[in-house]
């Protein structure tokens, strides 16, 4: 019992211990956790501390966004108030400025318009060149290749021609020489060419015998294309170059005169015969219906046009060469404008036209189609001669319906319209009659405008240079042409619609005009 007490009290005593320790151990792990909590407790009260400033920043932006915020809707509508304000301010300068320019430009506008105008009363619009085609190879080799033109090398408006002994001088606006090429004479006419975009209505005829090189100077050949080609695509680059502030409309009619028949070159069935009709819109214009407006969009088109039309006409025909001899050929191009900020519109006509041969079968007693053909051409290009000289010596009656040929021009004959006449002339012996012939037409054409053109002429208007241009007024073998003394509305040419850059100062110009004071001029023996 004793030992047992004993045991007891020894198990308690070590409970006792075991106790003692644990608590112990719990007391010191309790104090170490403890001392861990409150080593983060400071940092978490650092931290606190630190983010202290950092909040009370956040808080102030935070205060500050909500102000701006509640008044962003204020702002924004100021802003938008002051913007709109100066956006209205510059608006009204600008527009201010554009009306000023707007004036400005009409003003020029009508100024140019004026300036033309009186340039054209002063120099007469028509203008008369000529151009010499040159010698072929195979002529050259046959016997008969002398040529019996000379030129002037101060003056490159005379053209000299040697018949019978005796030198004839003619007077025209400008005389190409063989050696002129597609380009220079195109230079000569391009400011023709290119007033039609402002409206005016042009003409530009070849006129001259058979293989005197009237379709050489209108349509030219493949590599050196002549003034048909070049002149639409002038325009073109024109029309295009203008493009932001005008809208144009460029469109092409090729038509054929045969036996004073009308065809239409670029329409489906190009046998079929057109008509000239008064328009039914009251207008007082000539129109023809039928007729195919080919509207031109791009230089390929320009390529078309020509293709189709060439196409056309020789299918139409067995011999092309022989039949384009004796038909006239036009190309007919429309430029119509519109400037849509001043509102203006215009349109203006350019008509190429290739004519039939000027010889005269007639008298070779040329018989069946062939005189009917003759006969044909004779009488529009009388027409033709008439019409000018109606027109010039202002009648009230203006033959324009004896042909074909006048009647579709009527429009781009009459008013401010302009013309120039190429008169094409073979070089050789065997040509002579003709050539004479066609620069005495052109004479006369050019002394008919002149005439009218300078006070000098209106006291004269009634003397040797007031018969009509007419074709077959022109007598062969007729006694040496005087050259038209009128040379006063060509010295005042300067900035000629018609360039004059390539003039030379004229001594012959010079001896017209004393010969001109003295009221007589003589030939060149
Ligand atoms: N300036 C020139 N330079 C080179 N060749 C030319 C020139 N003028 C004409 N020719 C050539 O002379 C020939 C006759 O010219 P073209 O056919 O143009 O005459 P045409 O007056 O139109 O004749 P047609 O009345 O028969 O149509 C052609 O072979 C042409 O190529």
């Amino acid at each position: 019992m004793e030992r047992a007490q004993g045991q007891l009290e020894a198990e308690m005593q070590n409970l006792e211990e075991e106790k003692n320790r644990v608590i112990e151990e719990a007391f010191i792990r309790a104090e170490s956790e403890m001392k861990a909590v409150h080593e983060n407790l400071a940092g978490v009260r650092m931290n606190l501390l630190s983010l202290q400033p950092a909040l009370r920043t956040l808080t102030s932006d935070y205060n500050c966004l909500k102000r701006q915020v509640q008044d962003f809707p204020f702002m924004l509508d100021k802003a938008i108030t002051e913007a709109k304000r100066e956006i209205c301010q510059v608006i009204s300068e600008v527009s201010s400025t554009n009306q000023e320019l707007l004036r400005k430009y009409k003003r020029e506008m009508n100024l140019r318009k004026k300036c033309h105008n009186e340039l054209v009363r002063l120099k007469g619009n028509i203008r008369v060149f000529c151009r010499v085609r040159p010698v072929s190879q195979e002529e050259q080799d046959s016997a008969d290749s002398k040529t019996m033109l000379s030129f002037d090398s101060e003056d490159d408006a005379i053209l000299y021609l040697s018949n019978k002994g005796k030198t004839m001088t003619f007077e025209l606006d400008k005389v190409f020489s063989p050696q002129a090429t597609q380009e220079e004479v195109f230079q000569e006419v391009q400011s023709l060419v290119t007033s039609c975009i402002d409206g005016f209505n042009v003409c530009i005829f070849a006129y001259g015998q058979t293989g005197s090189g009237k379709t050489y100077t209108m349509e030219g050949v493949l590599d050196d294309p002549g003034i048909n080609q070049r002149a639409l695509r002038l325009l073109f680059s024109e029309v295009t170059e203008k493009a932001p502030d005008w809208d144009y409309k460029i469109t092409v009619s090729m038509v054929e005169i045969y036996n004073e028949t009308l065809r239409n070159l670029l329409g489906e069935n190009p046998t079929d015969k057109l008509d000239i009709k008064m328009n039914p819109d009251g207008s007082g214009q000539l129109y023809v219906p039928g007729l195919t407006e080919f509207v031109v969009q791009s230089p390929e088109d320009i390529n078309k046009v020509f293709e189709l039309g060439h196409m056309n006409r020789a299918t139409a025909c067995t011999n092309l060469n022989e039949h384009s001899s004796r038909s006239h050929a036009l190309l007919i191009i429309t430029v119509s404008g519109f400037n849509a900020s001043t509102g203006n519109r215009t349109q203006g006509k350019l008509n190429l036209v290739d004519l039939a041969g000027s010889e005269r079968i007639a008298k070779s007693g040329a018989e069946g189609s062939r005189l009917r053909e003759a006969q044909c051409i004779n009488k529009s290009l009388s027409a033709l001669g008439d019409v000018i000289n109606a027109l010039r010596g202002k009648h009230s009656h203006v033959p324009f319906r004896n042909s074909r040929l006048t009647y579709l021009l009527q429009d781009s004959l009459n008013g401010d319209s302009k013309t120039l006449m190429m008169v094409q002339v073979s070089p050789l012996p065997n040509n002579m009659s003709e050539s004479v012939c066609s620069l005495k037409f052109a004479q006369r054409v050019r002394s008919v405008e002149l005439s009218l053109s300078s006070s000098f002429s209106r006291r004269h208007e009634n003397s040797s240079t007031s018969s009509s241009p007419t074709h077959d007024s022109v007598e062969l073998d007729s006694p040496p042409v005087t050259p038209v003394p009128l040379p006063i509305s060509r010295a005042s040419s300067a900035g000629s619609t018609l360039s004059s850059a390539s003039r030379t100062p004229s001594i012959s110009r010079r001896r017209s005009q004393s010969q001109l004071s003295t009221g007589r001029l003589k030939l060149t023996a």
